[in-house]
């Protein structure tokens, strides 16, 4: 197998280091660079302890994609710069496999197009851990005969993006097998704003945010009589990585963009 070169944007962050140090430990994976906004020019080795990689920083894109003959960029970054990485990652003809959450519909459907026109394969997937995918999954089989659901997601309080990543594509796939339904009573009053959470075609979806947590996921389904729930637990950031893994691989065999890790698993 040959080796695959890989840029990751966001190197000193919570999940860029597991990143890191799943690369680290790829016989057939090479960090090349390294995306930051600091510390350019230096090597990641000199401004961080967990690693001992001699790659350099940049805090410019288009200079590192330049410089480098990398063939994937990871992005962990924020949704701001996620969006700018992938876009430019795409110009350059550099795959991306991005982790960062956040991404507007409209977002998404441009890189989409991007991806397509370039005719390189991207992956963008909001939960990268096997167990959250197989929720996502079984919440939608689940609401085809559950019309009632109620998404509850919890993380630490550093995220940014509220609902998480994972909630929307719950919320979307859940909504492929669900007509739109208003639940709730008809006539029901929000006292406090934002009391029942967002809506989503009717379902709802409520954040917790608290230190502690990492990234959890319940999702509720009522019926006469019953409920279901079905939860995820991330208790590591370790969770993550074999997704990325396979993204990275996968990525290089595909054309177009693919949104969600259940779309690239067998
Ligand atoms: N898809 C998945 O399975 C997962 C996705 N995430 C997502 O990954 C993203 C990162 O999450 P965390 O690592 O927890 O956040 P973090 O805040 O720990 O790390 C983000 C890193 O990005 C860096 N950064 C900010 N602006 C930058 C720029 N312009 N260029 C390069 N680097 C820049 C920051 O310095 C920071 O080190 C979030 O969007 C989060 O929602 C998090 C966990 C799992
Ligand atoms: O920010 C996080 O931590 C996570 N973000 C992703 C999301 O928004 O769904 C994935 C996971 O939940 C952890």
């Amino acid at each position: 197998m040959e080796t695959i070169k890989v840029i990751i944007a966001g190197p000193r962050g919570r999940m860029g280091k597991e990143a890191v140090q799943l690369i680290a430990g790829q016989e057939h994976m090479e960090l090349v660079a390294v995306l930051d906004h600091r510390y350019d020019g230096k090597l990641l080795s000199e401004v961080v302890e967990f690693s001992n990689a001699e790659v350099q920083i940049y805090t410019n894109i288009e200079e590192c994609l330049q410089n480098t003959k990398a063939d994937v960029l990871v992005d962990l970054t924020t949704p701001e710069f996620g969006y700018i990485h992938t876009k430019t990652a795409l110009e350059y003809g550099v795959r991306p496999v991005v982790g960062t959450t956040g991404f507007t519909k409209e977002q998404l459907e441009e890189l989409t197009q991007l991806a397509e026109r370039k005719g390189i394969g991207c992956i963008i997937a909001p939960n990268f851990a096997i167990g959250a995918v197989l929720m996502m999954k079984f919440s939608q089989m689940a609401a085809k005969y559950f019309k009632d659901i109620e998404i509850i997601e919890m993380h630490h309080d550093q995220k940014l993006d509220a609902p998480s990543g994972t909630a929307v594509k719950t919320a979307e796939m859940i909504s492929q097998a669900r007509e739109e339904k208003i639940q709730g009573h008809p006539e029901e009053k929000e006292t406090i704003d934002g009391a029942r959470g967002a809506n989503f075609e009717g379902m709802r979806i409520h954040s917790v945010r608290l230190p502690g947590l990492i990234a959890h996921q319940e999702v509720l389904l009522g019926a006469d009589g019953q409920t279901l729930t079905i939860r995820h637990d991330s208790y590591n950031r370790a969770s993550f990585m074999s997704g990325v893994k396979v993204s990275i691989e996968t990525v290089l065999n595909l054309e177009t963009l693919v949104y969600g890790l259940e779309n690239i698993l067998d």
